[in-house]
Parts: structure tokens; C-alpha cells; sequence
């Protein structure tokens, strides 16, 4: 495809998945701000009228998704200052997105594993918004795993706020074990060695974590995706909040993800 066309598909292509209840009706800040006085504190109205948020206001954008958790969703929810806060319309694509592969012949139906969908949410965070709406959205089931104390805390604290889905969500340490290159390159995971051509080091993440007999239908990710922070903060249009820990990798997204792709070679047993 020649480079204006390819521009032109790729504007055109939908960011947004059509079965997101947010792709024909988009969150009214209006309606919102009328139900729940502590969002409409954060709401201001432009000279055509229309309702707006302070998106570079962390608390701003940390109140829109819990009332959108709450009001869309039924889910009680919350995070610390600073945490990373996610956007409940982009988090929601990536549900569909894995229902969709799901439901496709793209990865083949396992056997014996009933209607029952089960995932593996790696870094599921302080905000756990895989897995409540994974399970509250699909009555899925999740393992979310963590390496911080926050996060786990946190993340248990927002499973233990929606009783209705505590059956469904597990959240899990990955561990303290680290995964570290020596010299020549050999990688350790746990005091087991494997090959790791990416570099990456740091926590497990797959092998190690996922118990000897669990089968998962899918795993994702949202990985800590930067370098350093530096790189971080590269839109200044908008504050969604995160720290080091949450967003930062030794190697990025790349060493993160070939670890994953490492470990699924490892783990091909585990997961459909
Ligand atoms: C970018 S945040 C994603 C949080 C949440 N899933 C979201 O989409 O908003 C990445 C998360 O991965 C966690 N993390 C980093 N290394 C990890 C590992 N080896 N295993 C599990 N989680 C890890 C971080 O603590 C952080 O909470």
C-alpha cells in the first residue's frame, strides 16, 4: 500500500472495538456530573457549552473512572495518588479484542474446558481493570498478578470491594525471585536456567508464577512499557498518574514481551 493510502487506513481504522459501549455513546460528562456531585467538581463547561475535565488533573481523571466503573459497571473502585489510573473506554477494547480471538479459529478450542473463560492478567496493578471487567463484563475468571506491595494491596482491596466477583479474581505475587543475566548472557529464572536473548531482568513473570497444573485460556499485559521515566512523561496533554515501578522495565517493552514470548514456549501447556 502505497504511503498516503496506508495514512488513510490507518486514520480510518477504529480505535475503538464496536462492541465497546463507549464506540456510539461516549461517557456524557453532563449526565455524569448531574448523578455523582464529586465527579461534577472536576467538571467546567466551554464557551459552546460542552462539558469538559481537566484531563492533565490526575484527580480528575481518576474520579471520571471510578464513576464510570460504578455508574457503567457496578464496580466500587479506587486507587492512591500518583498510580497509574486507567481509562475505562480503552482498557474495555482490549476485553473485546481477547473475545474476539476467543471466539475466532484463530487459536484452537481447548478440550475439557467448558464455556468457562479463564486469564492470566500479568501486572494487573494497583487499578486490577482487567480483571473487573473481564469478570464483571464476561463473568471470566482471572489470576492478576503484581510485584509491588501497592499494587497487590490495592488490587486486593478493589477485588474485596465488589464481593460479586471475588470468586472470580485471584490476585497473585509473582515473587521475589529475579530473573538475571550473567555475562554470558544465561539468564536464571528462580534458580532454574534458561536461555534469555532479550536482556530483560527482574521479577518473574510467567514461568515461575503460573502453578504447576493451571491451564488459563489466555494471558495479557499491559507491561511496564519505558525505558526510564524520562520517557514517560512524553504527553503532557493528559495525567493519568504512574510510577517507576508500574511503567518502568530494564530493556522497555521489548525485553518485557520477549520474556513473555520466552516463557510461553516454556508454558504452552498452560495456556490455549
Ligand atoms: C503499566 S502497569 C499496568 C497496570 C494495569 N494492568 C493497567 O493496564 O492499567 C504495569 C504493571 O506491571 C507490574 N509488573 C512489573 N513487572 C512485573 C512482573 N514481572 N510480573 C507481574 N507484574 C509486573 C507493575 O508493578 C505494574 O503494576
Amino acid at each position: 500500500m502505497g504511503g498516503k493510502k496506508r495514512r488513510r487506513a490507518e486514520r480510518e481504522r477504529p480505535t475503538i472495538h464496536p462492541r465497546n459501549r463507549y464506540s456510539e455513546k461516549p461517557p456524557d460528562f453532563r449526565v455524569l456530573a448531574s448523578i455523582y456531585p464529586s465527579f461534577e467538581h472536576f467538571v467546567f463547561y466551554s464557551n459552546d457549552g460542552r462539558p469538559r475535565i481537566d484531563w492533565t488533573d490526575f484527580n480528575a481523571t481518576r474520579e471520571l473512572t471510578r464513576v464510570l466503573l460504578h455508574h457503567d459497571h457496578g464496580l466500587q473502585w479506587w486507587i492512591p495518588d500518583g498510580q497509574l489510573c486507567p481509562t475505562v473506554p480503552n482498557r474495555l477494547n482490549y476485553i473485546h479484542w481477547i473475545e474476539d480471538l476467543l471466539a475466532s479459529n484463530v487459536v484452537p478450542k481447548c478440550n475439557g474446558g467448558g464455556d468457562k473463560v479463564r486469564g492470566f492478567d500479568i501486572g494487573t496493578g494497583v487499578n486490577c481493570i482487567y480483571p473487573l471487567l473481564g469478570s464483571s463484563l464476561l463473568g471470566w475468571s482471572f489470576v492478576g498478578s503484581d510485584v509491588t506491595d501497592v499494587a497487590v494491596e490495592w488490587a486486593e482491596r478493589n477485588v474485596g470491594s465488589n464481593p460479586h466477583l471475588s470468586d472470580l479474581i485471584e490476585i497473585r505475587r509473582a515473587g521475589s525471585a529475579c530473573i538475571s543475566c550473567s555475562a554470558d548472557g544465561k539468564s536464571s529464572s528462580g534458580g532454574r536456567d534458561s536461555e534469555s536473548k532479550n536482556g530483560y531482568y527482574g521479577p518473574l513473570v510467567l514461568d515461575g508464577v503460573v502453578k504447576d497444573g493451571e491451564h488459563f485460556d489466555f494471558c495479557m499485559c499491559n507491561p511496564p512499557f519505558f525505558e526510564n521515566m524520562d520517557e514517560a512523561g512524553l504527553n503532557p496533554k493528559t495525567s493519568c498518574g504512574g510510577t517507576s515501578e508500574e511503567m518502568v522495565c530494564p530493556g522497555g517493552e521489548k525485553a518485557f514481551i520477549t520474556r513473555i514470548i520466552e516463557d510461553s514456549v516454556v508454558l504452552k501447556q498452560s495456556f490455549r
